[in-house]
Order: C-alpha cells, then structure tokens, then sequence
C-alpha cells in the first residue's frame, strides 16, 4: 500500500496541504506531531520541555515507523524536522512511499512563522530578527535532507488549492 509523505520546513504547510489533499483524494490523513501527542498524551511543547528534543527525536523515529508499517494507504505530515535525524531521510526513498518536498523560500517561511510559532519550541521563544536569521541557517544545514525526497513542490505564492494541485499532478 503506498504512502505519500509531506515534507519540509516548519510552516511550508504539510499539516495544512495534507489535511486538504486528504479530502479531496478520500484517503486518510495522518499527522505525525499529532499521533506524537496523542500517544504521549503531551503537546509537542510540553514534550520538548518535560524531556528534552533527543527524547522528542525517539519518539518521532518510533512514530514515523510505526505509520509506515500500517498496511493502509494514508497521508502522512511530518516535522519539520523528521527527515533529518535518524536516517529518518533514507525511509523517504522508499518503493512504497511517494515522498514530497514542499519547498518554501525563507520569506515565505518568516511570513508565515512569525505569528505562529507559540507551539513550534524550538523558535518559540525568539524575537522577529533572531527568527529571520535561524530560519535562514537552519534551512541550509536541513536542505540536504529534504532533497532526499522523491518530488519537490515550490509553495511561494499558491494557495493552498494550488499547491494541492500540483501534488496531484505528481501522483496521476
Ligand atoms: N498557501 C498556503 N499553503 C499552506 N499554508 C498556508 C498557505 N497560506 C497560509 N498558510 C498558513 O501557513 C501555516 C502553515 O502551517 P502548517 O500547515 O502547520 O505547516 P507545517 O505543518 O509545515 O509546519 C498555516 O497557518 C496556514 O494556514
Ligand atoms: O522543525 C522541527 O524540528 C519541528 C517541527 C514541528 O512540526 P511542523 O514542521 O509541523 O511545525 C514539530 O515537529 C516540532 O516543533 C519540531
Ligand atoms: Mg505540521
């Protein structure tokens, strides 16, 4: 059974484009941070905090496998950071996944983060400047991850509709 797997930095839009793609081709979404949570019975903040990001990066490994080794098809969200611990990335190469790098430019990514990062840890707690600046780094050092994904969608300046668009173009 295949799955398709989003990818990309946080605020690229993978919970969003997933839970849309989801309604539109019936099959069922899953959000890994969401089954993360529910599981632990903590919000991804609450994890980061009681217990560090290694333990959080256990968990998220242990989760990610776990949804690929469901024999349903299924949409599945990742982390921003998933693809780049664990050899997390090497999984996105599977033949029974259709792995999709939503790629977004650091404007696109700050836009978008600045008033919504309270449940994102690790930039929670940064002001507008330090955001722009770790966006921009992080992006490049995560970059090599993310281009281990079989297909790559730009996401600057669709919408939502759009976006989803071009992904089923890519699945047909
Ligand atoms: N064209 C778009 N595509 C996806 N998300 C968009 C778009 N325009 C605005 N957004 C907003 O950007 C944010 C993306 O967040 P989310 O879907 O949680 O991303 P991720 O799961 O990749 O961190 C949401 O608040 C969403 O409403
Ligand atoms: O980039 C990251 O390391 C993270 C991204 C988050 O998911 P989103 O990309 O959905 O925000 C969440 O898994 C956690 O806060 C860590
Ligand atoms: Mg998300």
């Amino acid at each position: 059974m295949k799955k398709i797997v989003l990818l990309g930095y946080m605020g690229c839009g993978k919970s969003t484009i997933a839970q849309n793609l989801s309604k539109i081709t019936e099959i069922p979404f899953l959000d890994l941070d969401v089954c993360i949570e529910k599981k632990a019975n903590l919000s991804i903040k609450e994890i980061f905090e009681q217990f560090g990001e290694i333990h959080f990066r256990k968990l998220e490994h242990e989760m990610f496998l776990e949804l690929l080794q469901s024999p349903e098809n299924s949409i599945i969200g990742l982390g921003g950071g998933t693809p780049c611990y664990a050899n997390n990335h090497l999984l996105l190469q599977r033949e029974d996944i259709d792995s999709i790098y939503l790629k977004a430019s650091i404007d696109t990514l700050y836009n978008r983060l600045v008033y919504n990062k309270s449940k994102r840890p690790l930039i929670a707690d940064m002001n507008e400047e330090e955001m722009k600046e770790f966006i921009a780094k992080h992006l490049f050092d995560r970059s090599f991850y993310y281009n281990h994904a079989q297909y790559k969608v730009v996401v600057d300046n669709k919408t939502v509709d759009e976006t989803v668009e071009d992904i089923l173009k890519i699945l047909a």
